[in-house]
């Protein structure tokens, strides 16, 4: 570990930025203590510096010129904590073509552009350093790089978005609203600044596409992962679910199949109650891995908010300043996507249980002709509950259970069932996953 004074700049002043500013000033004796690393903040620029912020820092470490970071050759470290692909993308190029290595949390820009990015640093002999990036404060790259380095990695599964585990978590105990969950959610630095993509799944999928990368060795991009978010999701799911036994989480998988193939999804799951992760509450994450030596590993913790995601990006101020970032970031070799072809069997034909809710007409025949365009197309009914119609009311809620079955062969016959005319609205479709257990 260096002795010298390592200088670091933080472009991007939000929630994650002020986390690590607060680490860099409370925990400076600490981090020195353990790691030998004399880290200081020299520098944060944001587009605006006017806001107070939930830290305090010397006015005159603010600015609002990118150059102030870039072209300052004492500052060894570019922390970029700015969310997007577009801005976010531009400043981590300056910053690398400035020889500075590079500390992010951007998930959506890795899964996006990481190969080029992860060129751009070669070339200029830098690294970027990404543990904050996927599942906030869990050290899951590390973990995944260092501490499981022996083993072939088959499975991965895990709760990998903060925001909608709090969401369907605020709604299963206190059968909070949604909309009112997700504010809260923002308030509380759990969101992205646009919560679309933490809601329809897509910041699940941008995590997923990193450690699928990491775990099998193959570069994987968003584009890869099928994904589906909560957006739809009612109280009346979650209560179906919990009286059937099972819990609602939204799910990230990667697998590699037997034929060779991966599969990267991305699903609102019913597991089951009794599991370890049906049982994650609030903003925490967990992440299972099955290695090909160790079996079944699990981390849990925080996955995000300030001071978790901040506690990841010190890490990794930390593993740049000791000198490991860069050797593992040097020794990251991924089969590139022309060479593995990495995709993926078709997630919508593999064989699953279901949950269907539709809201369906309040008339004699309408069960019968939903399970005749079910049974069409060869979908075995488990269970099923009709809830009484509220007076004056012409639909009525239908939750189905199936036995095993596609979700094409699903989807197919739902559109039939929509053709008939006997349906409001959208059907909601949740496969009921069973949790791979612990071979061996
Ligand atoms: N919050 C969390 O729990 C976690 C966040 N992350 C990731 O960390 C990154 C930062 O997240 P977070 O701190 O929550 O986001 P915030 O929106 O809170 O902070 C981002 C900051 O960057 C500023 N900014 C935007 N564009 C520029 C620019 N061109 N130059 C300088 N500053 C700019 C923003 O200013 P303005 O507000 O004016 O746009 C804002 O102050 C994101 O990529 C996010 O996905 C990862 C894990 C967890
Ligand atoms: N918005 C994200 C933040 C961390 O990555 C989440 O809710 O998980």
């Amino acid at each position: 570990m260096s002795e010298k004074k390592i200088r670091v700049g933080i472009v991007g002043f939000g929630t994650v930025g002020c986390g690590v500013a607060k680490i860099l000033f409370d925990q400076k004796e600490t981090i020195q203590q353990k790691t030998g690393a004399d880290l200081e903040l020299a520098k944060i620029v944001d587009l605006d510096i006017t806001t107070p912020r939930s830290v305090d820092v010397p006015e005159e470490l603010l600015s609002t010129d990118i150059n102030d970071i870039a072209g300052d050759d004492s500052i060894d470290i570019a922390v970029v904590l700015v969310g997007g692909t577009t801005a976010a993308k531009d400043i981590q190029i300056k910053m690398l073509q400035s020889g500075k290595n590079v500390v992010t949390a951007n998930k959506a820009l890795l899964a996006k552009h990481g190969a080029e990015l992860f060129s751009v640093a070669r070339e200029n002999n830098v690294c970027i350093a990404f543990e904050a990036s996927c599942a906030g404060g869990i050290p899951i790259i590390s973990a995944i790089r260092s501490g499981l380095a022996a083993n072939d990695i088959e499975r991965i599964y895990g709760i990998l978005n903060g925001t909608s585990n709090y969401i369907l978590t605020c709604m299963e105990q206190n059968g909070d609203d949604f909309p009112a969950v997700l504010e809260r959610a923002q308030e509380l630095g759990y969101a992205e600044a646009d919560p679309t993509l933490d809601i329809n799944g897509g910041d699940c999928g941008h995590k997923l596409a990193i450690l699928a990368s990491l775990c099998f060795g193959c570069e994987f991009e968003f584009s890869d992962v099928t994904y589906e978010g909560i957006e739809k999701i009612a109280i009346t799911d979650i209560e179906c679910g919990r009286e059937m036994g099972y819990s609602l989480k939204l799910l990230g998988v990667a697998e590699k199949q037997p034929c060779g193939e991966y599969t990267l999804q991305v699903s609102p799951s019913f597991v089951p109650s009794d599991e370890i992760i049906a049982q994650v509450p609030g903003p925490f994450n967990a992440v299972s891995l099955f290695g090909s030596c160790v079996g079944h590993t699990m981390y849990y913790g925080r996955g995000a908010g300030m001071m978790p995601t901040a506690s990841a990006v010190t890490a990794d101020i930390i593993e740049i300043v000791s000198g490991n970032s860069k050797h593992l970031f040097d020794n990251l070799k991924l089969k590139p996507r022309e060479e593995t072809k990495p995709l993926v069997a078709d997630i919508k034909d593999q064989q699953k249980r279901f949950y269907i809710r539709i809201q369906a007409k309040d008339e004699p025949g309408v069960l019968a002709k939903m399970s005749s365009a079910l049974g069409e197309n060869g979908i075995s009914i488990r269970g099923a509950l009709q809830q009484e119609a509220p007076a004056q009311k012409n639909y009525v809620t239908v939750v189905i259970t199936t036995h095993k079955t596609s979700r094409n062969m699903i989807d197919d016959a739902l559109n039939k069932i929509d053709e008939m005319n006997i349906i409001a609205g959208e059907p909601v479709c949740i496969q009921i996953v069973e949790i791979p257990g612990d071979e061996g």
